[in-house]
């Protein structure tokens, strides 16, 4: 018993021990386990932490990214608005008002926009907070006041500021203040409408707005194009009606007068009315823009929820001075127009196929003034004594002209008898290099040089020669057919403007005989070739002398007067008395009365407008545009390098010419050609040059022999009897190439012929006293000996010759400085001599064997010491 219970207490035991055994191995697996999920747990735990902090970095670097990108963003766009912003409200409608003045518009722009204040966005700087009025909408202000009445009070004087005087006519209804409210712009007289004048001023602008449409014609959409497609002041002024209600309006407002501002709402801006309305409701209407103030604050439909912190009202004391200047400029008349005013859209955009036409300045009205050149009127007359403006209105012709008309299509000649240089713009000098493109020669200091006016003439008569000619074989009458017959010719129409024309055409003599005869073929001519004059004279008498060529006159038949200018029109024809300055009279009906148009006349003499607008055009000239020949009277040309013997000295091998021909000076023609002698084999052809000019005679015979050397092998002997002219003579014997030197003690003229032309190059021969002289004279050019002496005077070389009463056959060609006309009687075909009066850098060239009338000539400065 006891054992089974032993054995059942072991039994037990050891089933208890299994089950400790198997509980601790449970226990201990459970237990590591646990031990590794915690470490799982701790692994996962310190994953997380890693990953948020990761993930917290790069949230942050993102953000920072964003802030960054987004600053950057912003500041650019601010940037970009604001420069949009200041070209949108330039000058006056958007300077602060410290800087604050009246600024003109440019021509054909539109009205821009008007500061009001400055939206400051975020961190970046303000923009300037901009409405539009004139042109684009009605305002609409509500809000506190006086906030409201000072926004108004700001816009208005930023509308009035940037636009021209007279362009924005104000109307102000103020019952409560009677006008007190806008009192500082009282000087501009507005209209004041008071207490119970609502209703008729409705009307009044009903009516305004019925009579633009109807004016309009439905051609332009509406004012605001028109003005801007026209150059020149606005047709109609800008209506600006500020309606500042009060509570009585809108109770008394019938529904007729509701009515009719709604009308005008709607179609106001397009006929340039606009309203400025506080304390009455507007109809909402895209063209009405809506200003809502509080305090200093504005926000305004256009710009959404962006606020507009409102700059401060105007100072009173500048709207008063504005207006008062303002009304006074308003008393002065408009403003003539400006030179820029009469430039088209494009430059050069005009054919000259028909005529040319040209505004040189507004009427009263500001519509511009054409003057017309073509088939009819062909040629111009302008008259107005000294000081009337007469260069100003050419310079303004000239100008429109070639802002219109390119250089196929214009060519300009331009003279100036007048002392000074007014054509000198037109060509290139020391400090601008450019030239305006259509001019083909000018002109200037040529009041002693009649010849060149007569060079002119006779040129265009060349060109009216070539045109008439081309038209025969085209079969055309007139130049537009010509153009139309020959499409790949050049043929612009030609326009020659002399001013003081008289002086050319003064004294009874040769040079004024031919430039009449000239002058009236082509006036008579010209029109049909498109050849066109344009005469301008400060001198009655000047112009009485064409009145005495009817056949001349007639042909002028666009006249143009200025102020006090007499015979320009015709007798019953007192408008240019009357006129006042800076106008003028243009009348192409030969200034008959009844026909004449006032014009005013804009300033066209500054010379650095002037010139930004010729390099414009210069840059543009078409590739050969030659630059135009420049004919100055006071400069004394040099002698061309190409006239001078250099580098190799001609062999005594080359070839001679039969008559090589010595250079003596420039003539006065429009090539600038230089004046030749042709010394050939033959009896006579020798030169004299005469007077007491030392250093022109130096110049003249230096010039011949240097000329003489660079065209091929030729020897010379120079002699100078003169101390006075040593310098230059030593001057030329050490440039020719084959030269021997004479003076008082060695002078010879037995000489013996050569292989090669001989030329005697004598400095003050009448000192030489050698009877040699008359021989070599009358027997050395057959052997080709020639004489080129200077004789101080007449009677001097007519005594080397054999004394009073010889022929003096033996001098061929000859050169006056300073010796009068008839002093050169004994040298000259025509009994009493040449009319000659002498003058400085001038002499008077004479070869018998061509010419049948003597030439003026200019001697070459050969060495420049003294210029
Ligand atoms: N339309 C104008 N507006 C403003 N100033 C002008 C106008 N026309 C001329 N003037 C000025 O008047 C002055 C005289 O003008 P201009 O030299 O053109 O006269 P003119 O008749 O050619 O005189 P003169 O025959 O004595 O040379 C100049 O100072 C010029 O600038």
């Amino acid at each position: 018993m006891g054992s089974h219970r032993n054995a059942l207490v072991a039994a037990v035991r050891q089933e208890l021990a299994e089950a400790r055994g198997s509980a601790r191995a449970l226990l201990a697996a459970a237990e590591s386990a646990r031990g590794e999920a915690q470490n799982r747990r701790r692994l996962v735990r310190d994953a997380y932490a890693t990953c948020l902090s990761q993930l917290t970095a790069a949230r942050e670097s993102a953000r920072e990214d964003v802030q960054r990108r987004y600053r950057s963003e912003a500041t650019r766009l601010a940037g970009h608005l604001r420069g949009l912003a200041t070209s949108s409200a330039t000058g006056a409608a958007g300077a602060p008002w410290r800087l604050w003045a009246p600024s003109e518009p440019d021509p054909g722009s539109r009205p821009g926009l008007l500061r009001i204040g400055a939206i400051t966005f975020e961190d970046t700087a303000a923009l300037p907070g901009l409405i539009p009025l004139l042109d684009a909408v009605h305002l609409h202000v509500s809000g506190t006041s006086p906030q409201v009445d000072d926004l108004i009070t700001g816009v208005l004087l930023r509308a009035l500021g940037s636009t021209r005087a007279g362009d924005v006519h104000l109307t102000v209804y103020d019952p409560r203040n009677l006008g007190g409210t806008l009192a500082p712009f009282a000087s501009l007289n507005p209209t004041f409408v008071g207490p119970g004048g609502l209703g008729s001023l409705l009307d009044d602008l009903a009516e305004h707005i019925c009579r633009v449409n109807e004016s309009l014609g439905g051609q332009h959409p509406s004012l605001a194009d028109l003005a801007a497609a026209r150059p020149g002041p606005r047709p109609e002024p800008w209506r600006l009606v500020v309606l500042l209600a009060d509570r009585a309006t809108s109770v008394e407002m019938t529904a007729a007068q509701r009515a009719q501002l709604d009308r005008i709402v709607r179609t106001g801006v397009a006929c340039g009315v606009h309203l400025v309305v506080r304390g009455l409701p507007l109809e909402d209407d895209p063209t009405v823009e809506r200003i809502v103030v509080r305090d200093q604050v504005a926000t305004c439909a256009s710009l959404g929820s962006l606020e507009i912190r409102l700059d401060p009202p105007p100072p009173p004391e500048r709207i008063v001075a504005f207006c008062r200047a303002t009304a006074e400029r308003m008393r002065a008349g408009r403003d003539p127009a400006r030179l820029a005013d009469l430039e088209p859209d494009k430059y050069w955009g005009e054919s000259a196929l028909h005529g040319l036409v040209a505004p040189i300045g507004d009427s009263t009205d500001g519509t511009l003034v054409d003057v017309p050149l073509g088939d009819d009127p062909p040629h111009a007359l302008i008259g107005g004594p000294s000081g009337s403006g007469k260069t100003n209105l050419i310079y303004t012709l000239l100008g429109s002209l070639a802002t219109r008309y390119g250089p196929e299509e214009l060519a300009l000649y331009l003279l100036d008898f007048k002392e000074g240089v007014s054509f000198a713009r037109y060509v290139p000098g020391p400090r601008d290099p450019s030239w305006l493109p259509q001019v083909r020669l000018a002109g200037i200091n040529v009041n002693g040089d009649r010849e060149f006016g007569l060079a002119l003439l006779r040129h265009l008569g060349e060109e009216l020669r070539t045109r008439a000619q081309a038209a025969k074989r085209h079969d055309a009458g007139k130049l537009s057919e010509l153009r139309t017959e020959d499409p790949d010719g050049h043929w612009p129409r030609i326009v020659a403007v002399i001013d003081e024309f008289q002086v050319l055409l003064a004294g009874r003599d040769a040079v004024a005989e031919e430039a009449v005869g000239l002058l009236e073929d082509l006036a008579r001519r010209g029109r049909s070739q498109g050849i066109h004059l344009v005469l301008a004279s400060q001198d009655v008498a000047g112009i009485q002398a064409l009145w005495g060529r009817p056949g001349l006159i007639a042909q002028f038949t666009l006249r143009i007067a200025l102020p006090k200018a007499r015979r320009i029109l015709a007798d019953d024809n007192l408008a240019a008395a009357v006129i006042p300055r800076f106008h003028a009279v243009i009348n192409t009906e030969s200034g008959m009365s009844g026909a004449n148009r006032i014009v005013r006349l804009p300033d066209a003499g500054d010379r650095t407008l002037w010139r930004a607008l010729q390099r414009r055009l210069w840059r543009d000239r078409p590739p050969g545009c030659a630059e135009p020949r420049l004919f100055d009277g006071d400069a004394v040309p040099r002698l061309p390098s190409a006239l001078r013997p250099s580098g190799r000295v001609p062999s005594a091998t080359e070839p001679v010419g039969s008559s090589p021909g010595a250079v003596l000076g420039e003539r006065i023609d429009v090539a600038a050609q230089p004046a030749r002698l042709r010394l050939g084999r033959m009896p006579g052809r020798n030169l004299a040059v005469l007077g007491t000019r030392t250093d022109e005679a130096c110049d003249v015979l230096a010039a011949a022999a240097l000329s003489l050397a660079a065209q091929g092998p030729a020897h010379f002997s120079v002699l100078c009897l003169d101390p006075a002219a040593g310098l230059a003579a030593a001057r030329l014997y050490a440039e020719l190439p084959s030269a021997d030197w004479y003076d008082v003690g060695d002078a010879r003229f037995d000489l013996a012929p050569r292989d090669v032309p001989h030329y005697v190059i004598g400095f003050a021969l009448d000192a030489a006293g050698d009877p040699a002289l008359r021989k070599l004279l009358a027997e050395g050019p057959e052997q080709r000996i020639h004489v080129l002496g200077w004789w101080r005077t007449v009677s001097r070389l007519r005594d080397d010759l054999g004394g009073a009463g010889t022929r003096l056959d033996a001098i061929g060609a000859w050169v006056a400085l300073d010796v009068q006309g008839a002093d050169l009687a004994p040298l000259y075909p025509q009994p009493g001599g040449p009319a000659w009066y002498p003058r400085t850098r001038r002499a008077l060239f004479f070869d018998r064997s061509v010419h049948r009338t003597p030439e003026v000539i200019i001697p070459y400065e050969v060495n420049s010491d003294h210029t």
